[in-house]
């Protein structure tokens, strides 16, 4: 069966949002797409990651520019359309299943997403068990109620879950904050694997160096309501024109270190 999700692009162009009263966005372009590398969002608090998902997602209405998915702009979409949007671009914010419910079981959680996935006509063969493991977790945990995890296994299980609903593009903001910071890197690593398996697009918004060095070899520096620069760790951090890089770099130095 061909997947639908080989083709979805989701792309900002010159995109301006904020608040009444402030200005966050100014002037941001990005594509984030199926089957390509996964893109890294870093940027101090405040710089306006969670404004720019919220943009992507349509939630935000920008106050000019636009974001469009197939063909349609995502601020307007409706009805039949705005469903197969949410099935096909996925957000996983830090707050991991608020409105799951919490005595659903972690394998039943991970079926309900396949069968989604299944009805929308995407393909996955991927077991729960597979699923687990790509956010290292043991099958054990199949068994477990959501209710009983803790909020870094939730976090893994709401990645697990979103994932296996296999969308075309996942959007993660702050994905791993309860996950211990020497794990995040190993669960980075099989979320990248898995994703490049099944053709996901990702963006990934985090100030965690480590998390985003080994998500993605293609991150973009979010300041001052603009994308300041982009490219590689070590070419983003070797931007230091701008004090706000040199800032995020002084506040980290261990971890900025290790990508110069
Ligand atoms: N609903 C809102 N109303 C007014 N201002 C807001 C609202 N949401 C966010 N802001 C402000 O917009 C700016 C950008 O916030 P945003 O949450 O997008 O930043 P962020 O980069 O995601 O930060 P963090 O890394 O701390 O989560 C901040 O100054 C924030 O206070």
């Amino acid at each position: 069966m061909a997947s639908s999700a080989s083709s979805t692009a989701l792309t900002a162009s010159d995109l301006h949002a904020g608040y009444p009263g402030q200005r966050v966005l100014d002037g941001i372009d990005l594509e984030i797409r199926s089957g390509q590398a996964p893109m890294g969002l870093l940027g101090p608090s405040g710089a306006g990651k969670t404004t720019l998902i919220d943009a992507l997602r349509g939630i935000l209405k920008p106050t000019s520019g636009q974001v469009m998915y197939e063909g349609r702009n995502v601020s307007r979409l409706r009805g039949a359309h705005r469903k197969a949007f949410t099935a096909d671009v996925r957000f996983v914010s830090q707050y991991a299943m608020t409105v799951t419910d919490p005595r659903a079981s972690v394998a039943g959680a991970l079926g309900n997403a396949a069968r989604e996935a299944r009805k929308g006509g995407r393909t996955h063969a991927v077991s729960v068990a597979e699923m687990l493991g790509t956010v290292g977790l043991e099958p054990r945990f199949e068994d477990r109620t959501l209710r009983s995890l803790s909020g870094g296994e939730l976090q893994r299980v709401a990645l697990a879950t979103a994932l296996a609903t296999r969308p075309g593009i996942l959007v993660l903001d702050e994905p791993l904050t309860a996950v211990d910071p020497g794990m995040r890197g190993e669960i980075a690593a099989g979320l990248r694997s898995r994703a490049d398996e099944l053709g996901v697009g990702m963006l990934i918004a985090s100030h965690d160096l480590e998390l985003l060095q080994r998500l993605s070899e293609d991150v973009a520096f979010l300041g001052q309501g603009r994308i300041l620069a982009r490219g590689t760790m070590h070419e983003v951090l070797a931007s230091t024109e701008h004090p706000a890089i040199r800032d995020l770099a002084a506040s980290a130095p261990l971890a900025a270190q290790r990508f110069r």
